[in-house]
């Protein structure tokens, strides 16, 4: 038997660090949507662990153990063979990674493996619980708390400059490590704009940190900000991947194509969020 699991990207629309931990873990209070772009993870049990990349951004990513798809097998305790098909942009701040480690996890959950726990998915990086969940999710602790939140559907723009960005570099360069986390109740929002209002008053307080290290980030930022129709722009996660939201998806297409024309070096997707 195959299965063939989608690994949804992860977008941080706000990430507030409120926090750090005596291990060096950041505490994070984070809105996260999950969209309908991603990479593929295609396995089938087999004696012994296997993977083989495709795709366009295959070449950006390891194919040796410490790829995340082969520890997550190995966590699961269910060899298979795998193929990932890489169409996320590796070290983007879109968990590429973490969706593809959360993905094998579920397939080899659907292949007959005991299911691998949050908690223990944790090992794998601190965003694989909330891909493990891939729907709308407050997050906070360093990204084993989850709650549920609903919000409404969203149409965005993400561009990527092409630079790769460690995160924990980009932790590093903080210099704040308390800010205000986000309201402890979050309002209810009856559509879109009311969300991109309030969202507006959230940060994301990597970004600045990001913007220092990685100029193309700024340039990533103010592009998306004059693209007709963006209502507000962010970065998501540690960077350097930026987004802008619209009204609709039409409005994100049509923007999306402009941006690509302007910048053809850029990474530039137009995308809608997945149902909670
Ligand atoms: C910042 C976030 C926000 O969603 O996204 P990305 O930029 O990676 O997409 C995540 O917290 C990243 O999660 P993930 O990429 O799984 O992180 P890990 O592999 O566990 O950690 C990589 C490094 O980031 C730092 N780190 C990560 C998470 C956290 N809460 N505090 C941290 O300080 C640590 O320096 C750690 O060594
Ligand atoms: N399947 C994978 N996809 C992407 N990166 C991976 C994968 N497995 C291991 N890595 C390594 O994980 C690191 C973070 O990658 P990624 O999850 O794409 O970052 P981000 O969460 O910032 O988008 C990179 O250094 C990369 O080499």
């Amino acid at each position: 038997m195959t299965v063939k699991v989608f690994a949804p990207a992860k977008i941080n629309l706000s990430l507030h660090v409120t926090g750090q931990r005596e291990d060096g873990y950041h505490l994070l209070d984070s809105l996260v949507a999950f969209v309908d772009l991603g990479d593929q993870v295609t396995a089938r049990p087999a004696a012994q662990s296997q993977l083989s990349v495709t795709g366009p951004f295959a070449e950006g990513v390891p194919t040796d153990g410490s790829n995340l798809v082969l520890r997550a097998a190995a966590l699961a305790g269910y060899p298979m063979s795998l193929v990932l098909d890489k169409h996320l942009p590796p070290s983007s701040g879109i968990g590429g990674g973490s969706a593809d480690a959360a993905a094998t996890l579920r397939a080899a959950a659907r292949l007959g493996a005991d299911p691998v726990t949050a908690e223990r998915a944790l090992a794998l990086g601190a965003d694989v619980p909330v891909c493990l969940r891939s729907k709308p999710m407050r997050m906070r602790g360093i990204g084993d708390v989850l709650e549920p939140v609903f919000i409404p559907a969203l149409h965005m723009v993400l561009v990527n400059p092409k630079v790769e960005v460690s995160t924990s570099v980009v932790f590093k360069r903080l210099e704040r490590k308390d800010n205000m986390a986000m309201p402890d109740l979050l309002p209810r929002w009856p559509d879109t704009l009311a969300f991109v209002d309030w969202l507006s008053t959230q940060r994301n307080d990597l970004e600045e940190p990001a913007v220092k290290l990685v100029p193309e980030v700024a340039a990533a930022l103010a592009a998306l900000a004059l693209a007709p129709g963006a209502l507000m722009v962010r970065m998501s996660g540690s960077g350097a991947t930026c987004f802008a939201l619209f009204a609709d998806r039409y409005a994100a297409d049509v923007a999306a194509l402009q941006l690509a024309e302007g910048n053809p070096w850029w990474w530039v997707r137009s995308a809608s969020t997945l149902p909670g």
